[in-house]
Formats: structure tokens, sequence, C-alpha cells
């Protein structure tokens, strides 16, 4: 025992002295945050652009040295050769520019998450450190190479963790918060394989619930920012999740890490200026998804570009000139020819149209006309209001909400654009004009809007302009660097950035969110089995080198548009280059209630995925049969009851009720007597300790204790949604139920 406690000492001085270096900095970035802002609102616009530029650059720099204080340093790497070394949250060196601790994310931490006793890649011991707040409260030792650490003259007694929790079962056994953690300290060998795998191509990530998908994504999305930082700063990351609720859920993972450039959105997010809150049936949703209404939308663009039946005649001044159906074909055949957007486009067919009828008209005159008259008499057409309208009725500009809106709101329409589509499934489409969009028209729109164009002479001359003053920005940010020596905290296009931004502060992140035509260096995308081909298609055009990771379980999906197979939807559109990686323990559900997940799913025909359980827990399944009364009366009292035992001083420990929406309704009435102010609702509060959820709300979350109501009507709904919902609690699963229970739920013997 003294070898261990002198060991715990020992690795306490050296967390003090990292704490000493990281208040030091800390204290350095808030001194020099102090004095760029005492130097007050005076000076040049120049300075005070470089004055601001600076005390963002500080700001952010004490925020990322704020937020990696919890577990700064995890552990400890002891190398055959003698030399150690200390992973962490971050690097960090001395004054001197020695190292002092490692950032997990480096390859020389790279052993620490792989090393076996089999591949132990140089390391003779890895060490776990546990920490409570600065204090060192265990160590847990792997001894990789007992020969090279008896050669070091190691004395065993001092070798730590053969006793005691290890520091991944401490991990999955702590009560949760309602805010994912990363996992930086305990990554398994299967999950740090994806989060360093390479940058290009796209990486689809299965596993079954509970695997750590979107754990490993976040880690995925910090180790691509860190290990490709010039590029991916200015290109950006896009986080793509299922809701809003999942985003708030999992925002703290990736700050904790050191990085806040992640643009996070969901699908319904991705078109700029849209809102989508409306709701719409499944079947409405997944005939929107399908691949072919890219064909539908192409064609109602294409419908757009008309010939006139009849030939209009124009009087101008004493002439006639005629709108012919042959003049218009011709004009139409040419701007097609040309291959740009359809508002581009329109250009050209404006341009050859005015021209033939000025032709016409110059014909009628008895004299020749000089050419600047003859723009003069271009022009004149141009403003005429008959000929505007007869061009437009031939070449309509367009909006994508105009056109989308025509065509669910004109049947004509949509039945020319969509003989593909039955007359049930045309019905299925219609709704009135003033009905709000929804997540599924956000992929057509933007369909559409790549279609449509915009006219951009105005926006391309803007980009020249700020191709020029970049440069500028560029050369003068290079100065400053050299000048101030701040160069170790920052990059030239960094700096310029700010520069250039010195009005609204606008990140890459924020630039990237508004702009439907920023492409993103790499895209992350989490319980991707629920995408439609159309969203991926819109996704797909934000990452043309297509740089992906895409994570999900094909077993979970729940909606009607997504997938339960990887290589049918994602091969016709990556063209199928694309790689596929497995995980396969489950760190989050005690092995019983996984099982019983399992076989209700397998029973339902879903494609599960094989895994493993990291633990169990004793009585982790607990079956409540109600016999007479009402099951959401009685699924709100053990939940009530489960909250008070659950949650735990300190905060943590969380219940959730998961059911149907008509369910969850009522356990929430059940609850707090009215719907408004019970836990839950659109935007469930997952802070508090007791929630009630349905089960697409509870997709990606995880409980302590989760309360399920009615397997049997969330089945009934969904075989994907009770996989869901069973496989959410971390602890114990209770089933309250008055009908039967689903094929599997109950081993037979
Ligand atoms: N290496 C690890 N160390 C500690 N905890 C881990 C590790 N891997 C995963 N976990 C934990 O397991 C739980 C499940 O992880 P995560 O939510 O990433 O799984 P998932 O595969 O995305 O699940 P689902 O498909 O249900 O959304 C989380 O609490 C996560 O922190």
């Amino acid at each position: 025992m003294a070898g261990i406690d002198s060991e715990l000492d020992g690795e306490q001085r050296v967390v003090d002295g990292l704490y000493a270096r990281l208040d030091e900095l800390r204290a350095q970035a808030r001194r020099r945050l102090a004095s760029v802002r005492r130097a007050g609102p005076s000076g040049s616009p120049q300075n005070r652009s470089e004055r601001d530029a600076f005390a963002t650059l500080y700001e952010d720099r004490v925020a990322q040295l704020e937020a990696v204080e919890d577990r700064l340093a995890f552990g400890r790497l002891d190398l055959r050769e003698g030399e150690r070394r200390y992973i962490g949250r971050l690097g960090l060196t001395d004054e001197e520019q020695t190292p002092l601790l490692t950032d997990w994310r480096a390859p020389a931490a790279q052993a620490f998450y792989r090393a076996t006793a089999a591949h132990p890649d140089g390391v003779a011991r890895r060490r776990h450190l546990v920490t409570a707040g600065r204090r060192v409260t265990g160590l847990e030792d792997d001894v990789l190479d007992v020969d090279a650490l008896a050669a070091a003259g190691v004395d065993p007694d001092s070798l730590a963790g053969v006793s005691g929790e290890g520091a991944l079962l401490a991990a999955l056994g702590a009560a949760r918060t309602g805010r994912m953690g990363d996992i930086v300290a305990t990554i398994q060998a299967e999950q740090d394989a994806i989060i360093r795998s390479e940058l290009a191509g796209a990486l689809v990530v299965q596993g079954g619930p509970g695997t750590g998908k979107t754990a490993v994504a976040l880690h995925r999305a910090a180790f691509l920012l860190y290990a490709h930082r010039r590029l991916l700063e200015r290109s950006g990351v896009l986080l793509v999740g299922p809701s809003r609720t999942f985003l708030r859920y999992i925002d703290q993972v990736l700050p904790s890490l050191g990085e806040t450039g992640v643009v996070t959105a969901t699908l319904a997010e991705l078109y700029p200026g849209v809102e989508a809150r409306g709701t719409e049936p499944d079947a409405v949703a997944e005939i929107k998804g399908r691949a072919l209404m890219a064909r539908v939308v192409a064609r109602a663009v294409r419908q757009r570009q008309r010939v006139p039946a009849q030939p209009t005649s124009v009087r101008i001044d004493g002439r006639t000139v005629v709108v012919r159906p042959k003049d218009v074909a011709g004009a139409i055949a040419r701007a097609r020819r040309q291959n740009k957007p359809h508002n581009l486009a329109r250009v050209t067919f404006v341009r050859d149209m005015l021209a033939r009828l000025a032709d016409q008209y110059v014909q009628q005159l008895a004299w020749d006309v000089p050419p600047e008259d003859r723009a003069e008499i271009v022009e004149d057409l141009r403003t005429t209001r008959e000929i505007r309208i007869a061009l437009n009725l031939a070449w309509m500009p367009l909006t994508p909400q105009g056109l989308l809106t025509d065509l669910w709101t004109k049947p004509h329409r949509l039945a020319a654009a969509a003989p593909e589509l039955s007359d049930r499934e045309r019905a299925l489409l219609a709704r009135p004009a003033d009905a709000p969009w929804t997540a599924a028209d956000v992929p057509l729109l933007d369909e559409a809007a790549e279609l449509l164009g915009e006219d951009d002479q105005a926006a391309r001359a803007q980009a020249r302009a700020d191709a020029e003053r970049r440069t500028q920005e560029l050369e003068y940010a290079r100065q400053v660097l050299q000048s101030t020596g701040a160069g170790d905290l920052v990059s030239a296009e960094a700096l310029a950035d700010r520069f250039a931004s010195s009005g609204p502060s606008l990140t890459t992140a924020e630039r990237a969110a508004a702009d439907r035509s920023w492409t993103y260096g790499h895209v992350v995308v989490d319980e991707a089995q629920e995408l439609s081909a159309m969203a991926w298609r819109a996704l797909l055009r934000r990452v043309p080198t297509r740089s992906l990771t895409i994570v999900g379980d094909v077993a979970q999906t729940s909606s009607a548009g997504g997938t339960h197979d990887w290589e049918a939807m994602l091969g016709p559109l990556l063209r199928g280059s694309w790689r596929l990686a497995e995980l396969t323990v489950n760190y989050r559900t005690p092995a019983t209630v996984a099982h019983a997940a399992r076989r209700v799913a397998l029973a339902a025909g879903l494609p599960v995925s094989p895994q493993t359980s990291a633990r169990d827990v004793p009585d982790a399944l607990r079956l409540h049969r109600v016999a007479g009364g009402d099951v959401t009366t009685a699924a709100a009292a053990t939940a009530r009851e489960l909250a008070a035992t659950v949650g735990q001083a300190g905060g943590a420990g969380r219940v959730a009720v998961v059911a149907t929406p008509a369910h969850a309704a009522a356990v929430r009435r059940a609850l707090d007597g009215t719907a408004e102010d019970a836990p839950g609702g659109e935007l469930p509060d997952l802070e508090q300790t007791l929630v009630v959820l349905t089960p697409g709300q509870a997709k990606g979350l995880e409980f302590d204790v989760v309360v399920l109501v009615e397997p049997a009507d969330v089945l009934a709904a969904s075989a994907g949604d009770l996989y869901v919902a069973m496989t959410r609690p971390t602890h114990a699963l209770h089933v309250v139920h008055a009908q039967d229970l689903p094929r599997g739920f109950v081993e037979r013997s």
C-alpha cells in the first residue's frame, strides 16, 4: 500500500505542476485581453479593427483554457526506452518549450488508446489517472511489458489498478446529467481507429445502440480539426444531428475538447432563411424524400420554359412586333444549351428574344439604324409591358419557394411534373399555400435552388473585390503577427478573418451557416440512417470532396424515408466509394436489457448489428403489468417514484418516460395536471430529473432509468422506435404495460 500511496503523491505533484502551468497561461491570456481592452475606443478604423481582432482572439483563448479544467491530464505512458509522457486534453509546454502534457490527438498519444500486451507499441506501462477536481484520487495501470518495467527497476508494489473499478467501468456506471460528456480518458481501441481514420473519403460507422457512435463522431471532429487545422479552420466542419434537443444534449462535448468552431444543424435548418416548423405524416415525408423527386423538381423547372401555342402581337410606336412560337422555341433551345441554372439561362433567352424582336422592328423602318439607336430600341422593347408578360410566360423567373408552393398547391402542375407518382400519392402531397415548410421540404427547396440559381452578377463582382481585399488583409495580418509575436496563438489566415469581420464579427462557422452554397471541408452526420435520398443529395452538395463521417444504426431507423441498408442508400450517391467501420461493444445498456432489446428487434425483422455489452447491472429489466386501470397513470406513478430515488446529490441522475405521442401527452398530464408546464413537450429540458419523451425525441439520448410505456403500441408505430426506446437506459428499464409484451421481450426458457 505504501507503494501506491507514494505513487499517488508523485502523480499529485505532476498534476499540480500541470494546473499551475494552465493557470499561468490563463493569467497571461487574461492580461493580454485586459491590455487590449484598456486601449479604449480611440484610434483609426484600422487600429480599431486590429484591436477588436486581438480582443476576440484572447477571449477565445481564455475560453479554451477554461474549458479544459476538468480532467486536464488523465493518462501516462511509460515507454520502454524510459521516456514518460503525460496525456491530456491539450498540449502544454513550459517556458522553454519542453513538453509537459501531450494533446490526446497528437500521434505521440495514440499508443495510450491502442497499445495492448500483444502489440505494446513501445509502451511498457499505461497508467490512467483518476481525478476529482484537481486531486488525483486513483490510479490504474496496464502493464504491457513486464520485462521492460522490471529492467527499469519498477517496484511491483507500485503497480496500481489490480483492485478497484477500472476507469472505463467507473465512467459507464456514473449517474447521467442530461448532458453528454466526453470519453477522452477512456476511448477504446476500436473507437480510436475510427477517430483517427484519414480525412479523405466517406467513412460509414455502423454500430448498435450505445456503442459510442455519437461519442466517436464528436471526438473524430475534434481530432480532424487538430490534425488538419489549416484546411478545416477555413472551410469549416458541419455536424448534422437529428433534432435541436439532441444537438443541445451534445453541445458541451466539443468545447470540452477545446473546439468551438463546428457548425451544428438539423436537416430542417440547412436552407438559410427557411424555418421548417411544419409537421406532416410520415407517408408524405417519405414521398418527398424519394430519389425520384430530383427528377420531379427538374421537370417542374423545365416546364416553366414554355413555347406559347399562339403568337402575341404587340404594337409599339406605331409598329407591330410578334412574339412567335417558332422564335421562342429557338431562343429556349439556345438558352438551354448553355447548361446554366434556370434564372441565369433566362438572361440569354431574354437577350435572344429581344434581338429577334428588334430585327422585326428595324425591318419596318425606312432607314438604316446605327448600332447606338438599336440599343435604344431593344431597351424600349424590354420595358414594354406586353412583351415582358409574353417573355415571362415563356420563361418565368422563379424562386425555390415559389416553385415548390406551386407544386404542392396546384394539382395540374404536380401532375405534369410527377407522372411517376400515383394519384393517391400526389393527393397526399397537396397542401394549402400558407402551410409552413416541413423538414422534408428543405432538401427539395435546396434542389430547386440549385436548378434555378440566382442572378449572381453582383455577387461575382463582390467576390472579386473580396478576394482583393483579402490578399491585402492577409499581408497585413502577417506583419502584425511578426511584430507582436502572437504567432503561437493564431494563424495569419485566422487573424485576417477577424480583421475582415470588424463589423458584426463573423466566424467561419457563422458565415458557413448563413450561406446555402458554402462547401465544408468535412461533414459529420449522426443518426444518419434517418436521412432520405433527397436529404443526402442536399447534404452531399455541401461537401463536394466527399470527406464525410456518417454514423448510424440501420436497425434504429424510424423515418419511412430513411434506410435499413447503407449500400442501398449510399451506393448510388457515393458511386460505391465509401468505407465501413463497425463498433461492436455496447457501453451504455446493461447486458440484460440489451439482450431483451436485441431479441425484440430480431423478432421484428430489424437488421440488428452483433454486439456485446461492457457490463450488466442486477435487476436491470423490470416489468410492471397493469391489471385494471390506466397504463399512463401507472407509468407516471412509477416514474415519480424512480425520480425520487435516482436523483442524486450534486444533481446527477435522470429518468425518462418513453411512450407514443398520445401516451406521452397523457403521462405528462398525469404528472403535472396540465399539459403545458409538464416535463417534455416540443423542446424537452433534458436537465430536469424527470422528462417525458416520444421515441423520436429520445433518439441518441440516454438516461439512468427509462420507463417504457406500452411497448406493443410503440412497436405498432415502428419497430425501430421500440428498439431505440429499449436501449436508452444506463441502469434499468422499467416496462409499464397492460397489453401483452411484444415477441422476444421475455426470454423463453
Ligand atoms: N470509450 C468509452 N469510454 C467511456 N464511455 C463511453 C465510451 N464509449 C461510449 N461511452 C458511453 O456510452 C454511451 C453511449 O455512447 P453514444 O451515445 O455515443 O452511443 P451511440 O452508439 O451513439 O448510441 P445510439 O445509437 O443509441 O445513439 C455514452 O454515455 C458514452 O459516453
